[in-house]
């Protein structure tokens, strides 16, 4: 371990270093440290693995491994290499500074000079405070621009209290958060606050599930703590995978870099939609359907439309082998069935087992005519012509996508394994009004998709991964919560979501119940409160809604201060003329003031998104285009160059712009097909923003949200 002087290059025992030369010290020990990974990454590079691979197949291993090593060393111009620094006043570490960074770096005697974020010598720099300061006596984070340390920030965490920020109102935290955004998400390893540390740190064995409001963090602790658990639990979870699932590929895009700049590479992607797609999703179930369809009522009407396939034998089975035949009555196969029935084994492995379970049953008889068959003479058996043409009589082979087309092509045969579970009502609300002809014509929506993927692992268990991250949960149906659940049935999970932001028909009530159907009952549940992307006036002004669509959920306590972030603009015209211009799905003044504000915002640096109603984006894309301001949709990254993108309010969840400029919000309400739902929608999108929301308006603002109240007299 360093000494003081070694690890910071101060001089011990002489006078307090003043600011500059403090800074020119942190600097030199970046430039140190930043040497010393450049010549970890040469001895990598330099390694000759001719010399300690016999065959080919470990060579390209070798080499596949070798040249990771290469890319997790590699030293990124605009990351800085350490973030912080440790001084240590007690414990086994006294008298120790460490440097805390994304990556451990070590000097050619192998002492530490920069400690990974993730070992247990680093939770201090997250956790510590002046109540319980954990051994340490300072904490110093850097502040770089454009990778250049320019800036510390110290705090003592013992003796006499100083002029130290409160963690939370850190210069440094608000300068990271202001920074302006452009390209992907960025991590948090800096800033990461203790309350979001404790779930990051949370152990791999249990499920936990985390309940916030917007920009309270959720996506990043989720992403961070795939990264914490990789370091303490790497070689289980690289046996067994990890998975980072999200609402859709926009939002994936825009948080696949996250990952990689902690150094994590494996860590794979996916909707919901791309686990079950098992068939081409071709089309849109009407809502009634597809809440019936995602209702966990529909897992057991399942279970059973693929136990009915298990017919009660009729006939024995008899085998012929050389001058003797085995005879096995009708009623003993009916016990071997009813005995595997009962098992809890899928379907698919009890209709393998079953051929042998009969060769069993003739074995014993031959042994007690005084034979003495062996382990082959079984496995003949078990393929006898008889044994096959017993077993597919009995238990015959289903294919899922054929199980789920046939309930919703033939009403009786739903009608006979949904008894008691749906109503009449409920069955006609899914059967199709055309059967389908066959798997590949059928026109599956992705409920359906859902459905055949419950099927198939009723048929075969799905495999399960060590551990998946879930991010906008809320919006998942139980049957899509189960899909999920099956992919972690043996490892765990974290659960991601607000209850406020679920706009599905089935939207999440309760966190409880979403556990269950995950499979993850026992899950623990916790809360982030601490707003850190959306500035108090403007997380304010967005909960007004709460009460009209969430009652019960409080009020996210935002951490920043940011006068002037909310401008409401009223375009003249009102109610009469925007209606017509609405029903065109065009309105001239409106796209002009959308325009303006966006013209405002582009004089600022930082990402700008121009949030509308799905219905809108067609004319705005045309203003925008018409005014030469060029714009990107949600799946692309912004660059320097463009910084504008045109947000269909439907893709907006999870994403964030430094400005938002958010278009006639009484059109994203009337968008949805309830009011609930379009109020959660406009929480949703009243929240995206860093810096500043613009909300440009024609038609009245909804009355939940200036407080006005169609009883109260014009
Ligand atoms: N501790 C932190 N330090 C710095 N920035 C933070 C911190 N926590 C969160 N942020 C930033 O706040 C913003 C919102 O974070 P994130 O997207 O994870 O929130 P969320 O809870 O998932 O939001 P939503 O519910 O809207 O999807 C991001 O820019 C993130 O980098």
């Amino acid at each position: 371990m360093p000494e003081p002087e070694s690890a910071s290059g101060s001089a011990s025992g002489s006078p307090s270093p003043s600011g500059a030369d403090a800074l020119a010290r942190e600097k030199a020990h970046l430039a140190a440290s930043r040497s010393a990974l450049r010549t970890m990454r040469e001895e990598v590079e330099a390694l000759d693995i001719a010399d300690v691979t016999a065959n080919w197949v470990n060579k390209q291993a070798m080499e596949a491994r070798t040249e990771q090593r290469i890319r997790e060393l590699a030293d990124l111009a605009h990351t800085p290499l350490f973030f912080g620094r440790l001084d240590y006043s007690g414990g086994d570490h006294e008298g120790h500074q460490f440097y805390i960074g994304r990556r451990h770096v070590h000097d050619g005697a192998g002492e530490p000079m920069v400690l990974d974020w993730r070992a247990p010598v680093s939770q201090p720099f997250y956790q510590a405070s002046r109540t319980a300061p954990l051994d340490v006596d300072l904490r110093r984070r850097f502040g770089f621009t454009g990778g250049e340390l320019t800036a510390y920030e110290d705090e003592r965490l013992t003796g006499p209290a100083g002029p130290d920020p409160a963690p939370r109102t850190g210069r440094l935290l608000q300068e990271e958060i202001e920074r302006p955004r452009v390209g992907p998400m960025r991590d948090i390893v800096a800033t990461i606050q203790p309350e979001q540390d404790e779930i990051v740190r949370s152990g791999l064995g249990g499920t936990v599930c985390v309940q916030g409001g917007p920009g309270t963090g959720k996506t990043a602790v989720g992403l961070h703590r795939v990264a914490y658990l990789l370091y303490a639990h790497r070689e289980r979870l690289a046996r067994t995978g990890t998975l980072v699932i999200g609402p859709n590929r926009s939002f994936l895009h825009y948080i696949e870099q996250v990952l990689p700049a902690l150094g994590e590479l494996e860590v794979a992607q996916a909707t919901v939609a791309d686990l079950v797609a098992r068939v081409a999703v071709r089309a849109v179930d009407s809502p009634a359907a597809a809440l019936v369809k995602g209702d966990a009522r529909m897992a057991e009407v399942l279970r059973r439309a693929l136990r009915s396939h298990v017919t009660p034998p009729g006939e024995p089975v008899v085998v012929e082998r050389g001058s003797r035949r085995w005879r096995i009555p009708a009623y003993e196969l009916a016990e071997i069935v009813a005995e595997l029935q009962e098992r809890d084994i899928r379907y698919g492995a009890a209709g393998e087992a079953l051929p042998q379970r009969i060769a069993h049953a003739v074995l014993v008889r031959m042994e007690e005519a005084g034979e003495a068959p062996d382990d082959r003479v079984q496995d003949a058996v078990a393929r006898h012509h008889a044994v096959k043409a017993a077993v597919k009589a009995v238990w015959p082979r289903v294919d899922p996508a054929k199980l789920v087309l046939r309930l919703l092509s033939e009403p009786d045969f739903l009608a006979a394994h949904a008894e008691g579970l749906l109503d009449e009502e409920e069955q006609r609300a899914i059967v199709w009004a055309k059967p389908a002809r066959g798997v590949k014509s059928a026109k599956w929506s992705a409920a359906d998709a859902v459905l055949i993927d419950e099927a198939a692992d009723l048929v075969q268990r799905t495999p399960s991964l060590g551990h998946v991250v879930l991010d906008e949960a809320q919006d998942l149906s139980p049957m899509q919560y189960r899909a999920v659940g099956r992919r972690c049935s043996t490892g765990s999970a974290t659960v991601l979501g607000d209850l406020a932001q679920g706009t599905t028909p089935w939207a999440t009530a309760g966190w409880r119940e979403a556990l269950a159907h995950l499979g993850k009952p026992d899950a623990v549940v916790e809360e982030l409160t601490a707003g850190f992307r959306v500035p108090r006036e403007v997380i304010s002004y967005a909960s007004r809604l709460l009460p009209h669509m969430a009652p019960g959920l409080t009020e996210v306590e935002s951490v920043r201060e940011a006068p002037g972030s909310l401008d409401v603009h009223e375009v003249p015209g009102g109610a009469e003329g925007a209606a017509e211009g609405a029903a065109e799905g065009a309105d001239g003044e409106l796209d002009a003031a959308v325009v303006g504000a966006c013209r405002t915002a582009l004089l600022r640096e930082g990402s700008i998104g121009v949030i509308a109603a799905d219905s809108r984006i067609p004319a705005l894309a045309a203003a925008l285009t018409a005014a030469g301001l060029a714009f990107l949709d949600p799946g692309r990254e912004t660059t320097a160059e463009s910084r504008l993108t045109l947000v269909p309010a439907s893709l907006a969840k999870g994403l964030e712009y430094d400005y938002v400029v958010l278009d006639e919000p009484a059109e994203v309400v009337d968008g949805e097909p309830d009011e609930r739902t379009g109020l959660r929608r406009l929480y949703v999108v009243l929240t995206r923003a860093v810096s500043g929301l613009a909300v440009v308006h024609r038609r009245p603002l909804p009355h939940q949200l200036t407080g006005w109240s169609p009883a109260d007299p014009a």
